[in-house]
């Protein structure tokens, strides 16, 4: 158990996860933000483009380059776009930087996988192999003393959470299983695109990346791993015209006669202890804004025994337990610390 002071780097610091990176961090009591990196706006204070840290953070945005960022910091963040942590991370922990990726690059143990899905170039094997997939509830355990940490996405982190005691159980049949998930639009990052500008995203709902989402393998590889046989799976993502949250529905087979309650009690045993998964009473499902701006995942059921069928339904706020709430938990319990520091918000609510 260390509990010193530690000094951490953001690289990708202007954009959306970044940002919420220093927002979560200035309440760590462990964790000062020593760098705010910038690919294209070095030299400028942070604080000119977000107004909101103004008085907050009155330094300049520091460049990409990794000795001088190691000689800031011990541990950095990468809230970079596909493509980019699996160019920087060898020179990043060659320099002795602990790594938290929160983008997709070190995701899939498969490089042909991720190339198949994110049409970029895969990072070398060896960090595939090296990095720790930190669904801090599931595989928290793996995750102390680890340099290398793979922040899972936001869908498969609402999704895996939601389905993984069902399945570790054999409650369900995993290949009946499908997700049905929608996110607000802060999901797609700060840059601006057709998509995702006001009069294309108001008054509208659309189903995106059908069959084609690169976060499909993410969430087949844990439902692999936890079933302890291939399992594929029909993931389709939606836009709502919201700025955060991720509400994913899903839907499978029961094995057993299992009823609400039953589903209620398995998941309350799986997830003891573990503060940041809220799981409903029976007949209470959760809505988005009950976990907006907090680190929670809330969970609801519903067993139709017409069908045969579970309905579970699992929300998250993307940029918090979907990206920068979790990549700070994966770092509390990599240091051994309770994984709860700087994490206790309330959230936001109405
Ligand atoms: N938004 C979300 O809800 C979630 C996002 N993610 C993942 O996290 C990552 C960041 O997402 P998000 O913050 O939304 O994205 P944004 O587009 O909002 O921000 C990405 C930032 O990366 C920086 N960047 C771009 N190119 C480079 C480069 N070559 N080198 C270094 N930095 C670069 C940019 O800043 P600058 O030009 O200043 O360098 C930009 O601000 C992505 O991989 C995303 O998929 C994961 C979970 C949830
Ligand atoms: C609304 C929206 O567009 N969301 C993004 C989430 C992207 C993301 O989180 O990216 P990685 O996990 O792959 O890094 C999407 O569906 O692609």
């Amino acid at each position: 158990m260390s509990n010193h002071t530690l000094n951490a780097a953001i690289i990708g610091s202007t954009g959306y996860g970044g940002v919420e990176l220093i927002r979560l961090l200035a309440s760590h009591p462990y964790v000062n933000v020593t760098s705010v990196v910038s690919s294209s706006s070095e030299g400028t204070p942070i604080a000119d483009g977000f107004p909101h840290l103004v008085e907050i953070r009155t330094d300049l945005l520091d460049g990409v380059d990794a000795k001088a960022i190691r000689a800031k910091a011990d541990v950095v963040f990468l809230a970079t776009p596909a493509g980019i942590a699996a160019k920087l991370t060898p020179e990043l922990l060659e320099a002795g930087l602990k790594v938290i990726d929160i983008s997709g690059d070190h995701r899939l143990k498969s490089p042909a996988l991720y190339e198949q899905w994110y049409k970029k170039t895969p990072a070398d094997e060896a960090y595939l192999a090296q990095a720790v997939y930190g669904l801090a509830e599931v595989y928290g355990d793996r995750v102390q003393g680890v340099d290398l940490i793979s922040n899972p996405g936001c869908f498969p982190t609402a999704t895996l959470l939601g389905l993984v005691p069902a399945l570790a159980a054999g409650w369900i049949d995993p290949a009946t299983i499908i997700i049905d998930a929608k996110s607000g639009v802060s999901g797609a990052g700060r840059g601006a695109s057709l998509g995702t500008h006001y009069s294309e995203l108001n008054e509208n709902f659309s189903a995106y990346k059908i069959n084609k989402h690169q976060h499909i393998p993410e969430i087949e590889q844990v439902l692999t791993d936890i079933a302890g046989k291939p399992v594929t799976t029909t993931f389709t993502t939606h836009l709502v015209p919201m700025t955060r949250g991720i509400m994913s529905t899903m839907y499978a087979s029961v094995i057993g006669d299992r009823k609400d309650e039953d589903f209620v009690q398995l998941y309350r045993e799986y997830y003891e202890g573990r503060k940041f998964v809220r799981v409903r009473d029976t007949g209470k499902w959760p809505k988005t804004k009950e976990v907006w701006g907090s680190n929670y995942c809330d969970i609801g059921f519903s067993v139709d025994p017409r069908t045969g069928r579970v309905t579970i339904v699992s929300v998250i706020d993307n940029l918090v337990k979907g990206a920068a709430g979790q990549a700070i938990q994966n770092l509390n319990l990599s240091m051994g610390w309770d994984e709860t520091l700087g994490l206790n918000f309330v959230p936001v609510y109405p």
